[in-house]
Order: C-alpha cells, then structure tokens, then sequence
C-alpha cells in the first residue's frame, strides 16, 4: 500500500447509512472501518458500533430515536467510545449517559474525560470484607445484613415496594457515608428522578451525590450503557482518589432487559424465556467492575424487579449469583400492609456468620426464622381447623411469631407524608433486644398491634403508658 492510500484512510472516517432497522443502524465506511464501542455520529444522533459485519459494514445502536435518518445519510466516526466526564466536578450533578447534564445547569467544565469501557479489576486486586453496612432498617439489619464493599440486591415483583426501600437506604446510609455516593437510574419512570434529585438536596447530600439516569422513555441503547458510564465515574473515585463509593442501581434488570432489546435488534436468536444468549457475559460484564480493591471500596445495593414475581425467572437467578446478600420483598407481606415487606426466610447475606455479627446476633436471627418458618407450617392447619385445636406450646409459637412479624415493620422517614407516621432509625443493638425480648415471651399482655410500625421496643413502653 502507498503512503497515499494510508494517509487517505485515515482522514476518511466518514461512511453512509446502508440500513435502519428500529433502533440498528448500518453504516458502509470504504475507507478506515471503526473498532467496536467507537462512536459515530449521523447529524446529532450518536450511535455506537456494536458489531463488524466485514467488508467495511458496521453495526451500530442508536443512542436516540432514529427519526429522520435516511439511507445514505453521512455518519462521521469519531474514533473513539462514549467518554464521560470523571472528577470532582460531577459531585451534586445529575447526567446522562454522554455524562451531559440533565439538571439544567452548565456542562462541567475542565474534566478529564474517560471510555464507559474500563476492564474489571484484576482477581489479585480485589479484596474481600467482612464488615457490615448499618443501615437502620430492623428487618434488614437482623437478617440479611449488608456487607460493605459488597453487592446487595432488594428483590422483588411490580409494586412491593423496591424504589421505596432504596430511597430509605439512601437517606439513613448517604448522609453516614463518608466517601461519595452514586445513584444510577436504569429505565424506571423519569418522575422518580425528579423526586430524588429534590429530596438529595433536601437531605443535603447532594454534594457528594451524582446521579445519572437512563430513564425508561430512553433508547435501549442508553439504558444499556448508562451502568457503565456510572461505574466509570465510581472507579475514578475509588481508583484515583481513593475513596469508599456507595453505588445504587434502579433497576438492574432494565439492564438486563435493554440488553434484550438491542440484541433482539441486532438479529440475534433469543434464548431462555426470550432473553438475549448473552445475558450471563453482559450482565458480568458490568457485575464484575463493581468490586472492591485495596485502594477502595465500592458498595452496591441495587434494585431488582422479578417478572412476574418468578423469582427462577432467568435475569433474577443471574444477577442473585453475583451477590453477597438479597433482600427479599414479598407480595403476601406487602397486601398485609406488613412493610418493608422483607420475607425473613427467602433473604440472606454471607455476613450472617458467628464470626462477622457475633453469636448472639447470629442465634436471635436463627431463632427468628425458626419461629417464623414454625408458624408458616401451621399456617394450613389454622386456616382448616382453627387456633383453638393447636396444642398451647404452638399457640405461643404463634403468638410470639404474629409479634415478631410486626415488630420487624418499621415507619419510614420517605414514607412520612403519606403514612402519617414519623420515620425510625433503629440500631442493631436495638433491634436484637427487642426480637430477645419477643421471643422469650410466656405471657401476651400487649396486642400483637401494639408491635406494629414502631422502632424499638422503648416505643412500645411509651405505647403502653
Ligand atoms: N415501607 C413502606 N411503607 C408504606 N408503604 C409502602 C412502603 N413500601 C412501599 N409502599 C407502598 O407500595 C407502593 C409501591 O412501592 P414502590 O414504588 O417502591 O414499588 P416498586 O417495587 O419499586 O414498584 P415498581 O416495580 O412499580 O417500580 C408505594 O407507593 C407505597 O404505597
């Protein structure tokens, strides 16, 4: 090849659109061919090139509606993937995926830039922790504890209660959280971004806060990336400056269905229940760089819808193998106006161990669920023959097991303004004494309603008075 011809492909990164499928757009480039993850732009649309067909034919997903593209329109390559701004200068910021803001206010300005592809961190820089993430909340605390630097998920169907909890996790954890903290909103409604954006500030955190969001009116394409760009900015803060990031995902199986979607674009057969064959690698892919090194940490909690409350719904058993504890909410408790509705027998953490909590914590959530799984079991034989036919030591059992249950709801402080009832932060110590106390009980002075949406035991005193 000439000098010539090297230099001219080079300059000619400009190339024409040879076919619009939905959001896949083809692009015929006759000089330099651009590598995956570049991307281009057709007029003010971005696209991302997610496949290379050969003979320089690229495919690429469309970051916006394609409205108004046409075949053999000009696409420019850029040359390079999708960089976000990383830094100090996004704190308090609220971006979308080009890390461009959506708060109305000016761009950052003087950023250094960075790709939304970064690989996961070595397996020998990874460390583990064995330290727990307080958080306040009875139910979670006592039974499926949060291990900091690890990845938590809160599951759960349509409507049982998942962006409230978060949202109640951020206002007890961010304000305590001394590194910086990260919310990434992934195809929920826009209107709950608004909220949260008002409420940071409200709480006063939104200086240590970024927010970004790749909301459910958005291309697949940017709810599939928007999770990428988001852990780009907490590896800088772990990374470069060192720090303990606290990283929230809502919803993480719009992760996993975005990836759907672009694959179902792409030409791609679907697998298992109609989700893309890649689904484990993708959604991997992300999990792994959500990681803890010995320069920091970053914790996750990260929401997970679960189609059709089936929770051996292929994307929910994925994303539960990647993590060190699981909230489980339940519609059964949530229709018993029981919240949080955390199923005390479906939830677990890897922090639940003698040698991380302690023995005695360890024995009381043992005893807890026992009493719970007990009364489950006699549930049936209630419903058929009544309470009266049980023998007296089961009839305590359920006694002791309706009080636990409602001891284990808890006010909210998000909830406030439509409960009516005043937030409560609970500590573990609290929490223990509390679950002891119920479940060393012979006598039942107090209604089992006396236990119902109260903080510690100490409210009941008041209650009682
Ligand atoms: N802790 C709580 N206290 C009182 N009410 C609650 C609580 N949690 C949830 N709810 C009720 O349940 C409703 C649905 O909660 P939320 O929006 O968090 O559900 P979700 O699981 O995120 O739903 P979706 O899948 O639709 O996003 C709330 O609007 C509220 O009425």
């Amino acid at each position: 090849m000439s000098a010539n011809a090297d230099i001219d492909a080079a300059t000619r990164t400009e190339g024409r659109i040879a076919a619009i499928r939905g959001g896949v757009v083809d692009v015929l480039f006759d000089g330099s061919v651009p590598r995956i993850h570049d991307l281009l732009f057709a007029g003010d649309i971005a696209l991302e090139v997610s496949a290379l067909i050969g003979e320089g034919l690229v495919r690429a997903i469309a970051m916006a509606p394609v409205r108004g593209l046409g075949l053999g329109m000009a696409v420019k390559a850029t040359g390079a993937p999708i960089m976000v701004p990383v830094g100090d200068a996004v704190l308090g910021r609220m971006l979308d995926v080009f890390g461009a803001p959506i708060d109305g206010r000016p761009a950052p300005e003087a950023v250094a830039r960075r790709s939304i592809h970064q690989p996961s961190p070595k397996l020998s820089d990874r460390v583990l922790h064995s330290e727990v993430l307080e958080t306040g909340i009875k139910a979670i605390d006592l039974l499926s504890p949060i291990e900091r630097g690890g990845k938590t998920g809160l599951f759960g169907g349509a409507g049982v209660g998942k962006t409230v909890l978060i949202t109640e996790l951020i206002n007890n954890t961010v304000q305590h959280h001394k590194g910086v903290s990260l919310f990434c909103g992934i195809g929920e409604r826009s209107r709950e971004a608004e909220e949260l954006y008002r409420e940071m500030g409200e709480a006063g955190v939104r200086d240590k806060t970024v927010m970004l969001f790749g909301q459910m009116n958005e291309a697949p394409g940017v709810r599939f990336l928007i999770g990428n760009a988001a852990l780009t900015m907490a590896e800088y803060f772990r990374d470069d400056k060192g720090q303990d990031v606290l990283l929230l995902i809502d919803n993480i199986f719009r992760f996993v269905q975005a990836g759907a979607e672009v694959s179902g674009l792409m030409g791609r057969m679907p697998s298992r229940v109609g989700y893309q064959p890649t689904l484990a690698s993708e959604l991997a892919a992300l999990e792994e760089r959500i990681t803890s090194t010995r320069r920091g940490a970053i914790t996750s909690i990260q929401a997970v819808y679960v189609p059709a409350d089936d929770f051996t719904d292929p994307a929910a058993a994925h994303i539960f193998s990647h993590l060190s504890a699981s909230v489980v909410l339940s519609r059964k408790r949530a229709s018993e106006g029981l919240y949080p509705a955390v199923d005390p027998l479906a939830s677990a953490s890897v922090m639940l161990t003698p040698s991380v909590v302690g023995q005695r914590h360890y024995d009381i959530a043992r005893a807890v669920r026992r009493t719970l799984a007990e009364y489950e079991e006699l549930r049936d034989i209630i419903a058929m023959l009544g309470l009266e036919e049980l023998s007296s030591a089961d009839r305590a059992t359920v006694a002791r097991a309706r009080r636990l249950e409602r001891f284990l709801t808890q006010p909210f402080f998000t909830t406030e303004s439509f409960s009516g009832t005043q937030g409560k932060l609970v500590p573990i110590a609290e929490t223990l004494d509390g679950c002891e106390a119920i479940l060393g009980l012979t006598e039942f002075k107090l209604s089992e309603n006396a236990y119902y949406m109260i903080g510690s035991l100490d409210d009941l005193k008041e209650a009682e008075s």
